[in-house]
């Protein structure tokens, strides 16, 4: 018997980063919206706890203890005083290392496979408790959909979401470390005053309402400029899918996937065949949001 759990990335509609805490986290006002572009988990029995992982960029996957669905496979089963002997398959389609919570992703969904493979029942406040102490992003993607997070991003409130974005993401070549995209936000800041993050009404508005253009004016991320003072060929891709046609254009949390908001499907496809053809990306996906969290198949 197994259990496979299908999981969606993210993008952050706004993100807004305050100052620094003494515990080296930031506060956020984070608005997560789930896109569809999934990871796939699958527990199984196994004598020990092993982790596997396939996709285009399973080399960059660590497939040992720190891997994001052997940690979530651990903490449940300490909780439960039950040991942690399972085979984790990760059948990854989610960029790594992308700004999309890839592993954040594999973390949420290992934690309800394991939850359904050794019926363990723990109550999805349980689940979510879990899920802070793994990641900030770990809690939503559990629950998917779109939402509020706001202490370092894991206290969530769902936010409904009146209709369907459609969105391209342009893929870079390698990855940006979170904790350095968030390190050279400070350097950026220094000596400025950093003020309370809060998310804009006209944002949550726009996502009740499944309003195209309004979430185009009123999407951001705090983090960009860091991102592209790391990486600063993103300007680059962010320039290409504008002209070809994006209604908004911005890096995806710390990066380096950049997300571009499309009028429609067609659209999409235009600015995904553009990005491609560019040569300022490694790839481009078109994807639809709202997604659901992490889910049982
Ligand atoms: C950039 C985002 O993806 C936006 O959703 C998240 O804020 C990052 O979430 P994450 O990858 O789950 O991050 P965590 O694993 O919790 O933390 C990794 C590192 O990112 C930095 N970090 C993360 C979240 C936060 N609110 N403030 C931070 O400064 C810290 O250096 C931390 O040590
Ligand atoms: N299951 C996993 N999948 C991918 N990376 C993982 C996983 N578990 C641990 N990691 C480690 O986490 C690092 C960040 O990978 P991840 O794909 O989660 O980044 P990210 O999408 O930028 O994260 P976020 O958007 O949450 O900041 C990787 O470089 C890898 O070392």
């Amino acid at each position: 018997m197994s259990v496979t759990v299908r999981v969606p990335a993210k993008v952050n509609v706004r993100l807004a980063v305050g100052a620094a805490r003494p515990d080296g986290f930031h506060d956020l006002a984070n608005v997560f919206l789930a896109v569809g572009l999934y990871d796939e988990v699958t527990a199984a029995p196994a004598d020990t706890l092993r982790v596997t992982c396939t996709g285009p960029d399973a080399a960059q996957v660590p497939l040992d203890a720190t891997n994001l669905a052997a940690r979530a496979a651990v903490a449940l089963a300490e909780r439960h005083g039950i040991s942690p002997d399972v085979h984790l398959h990760i059948a990854k389609d989610i960029p790594v290392a992308g700004g999309m919570a890839g592993g954040s992703a594999d973390g949420a969904a290992a934690l309800v496979a394991c939850d359904a493979l050794w019926s363990t029942g723990a109550s999805q406040d349980e689940l979510l408790a879990i899920c802070a102490e793994l990641g900030s992003d770990v809690p939503f993607s559990l629950i998917g959909g779109a939402a509020l997070g706001v202490g370092r991003g894991e206290q969530l409130t769902p936010i409904e979401v009146g209709g369907t974005f459609h969105w391209v993401f342009a893929v870079a070549e390698g990855g940006l470390s979170t904790p350095a995209v968030y390190g050279e936000f400070d350097r950026l800041t220094a000596g400025a005053q950093v003020p309370e993050p809060t998310a804009p009404p006209a944002l949550l508005a726009a996502l009740r309402k499944g309003d195209t253009t309004a979430l185009a004016d009123a999407l951001g991320n705090d983090l960009q400029a860091a991102a592209l003072s790391l990486r600063p060929s993103l300007a680059d891709t962010l320039t290409a899918g504008t002209a070809a046609g994006a209604l908004a254009a911005l890096v995806s949390g710390s990066g380096p996937t950049t997300a571009f908001l499309a009028a429609d499907a067609d659209a999409a496809r235009t600015i995904a065949d553009a990005l491609a053809a560019s040569g300022t990306c490694r790839s481009a996906r078109v994807a639809v949001s709202p997604a659901p969290g992490a889910t049982v198949r």
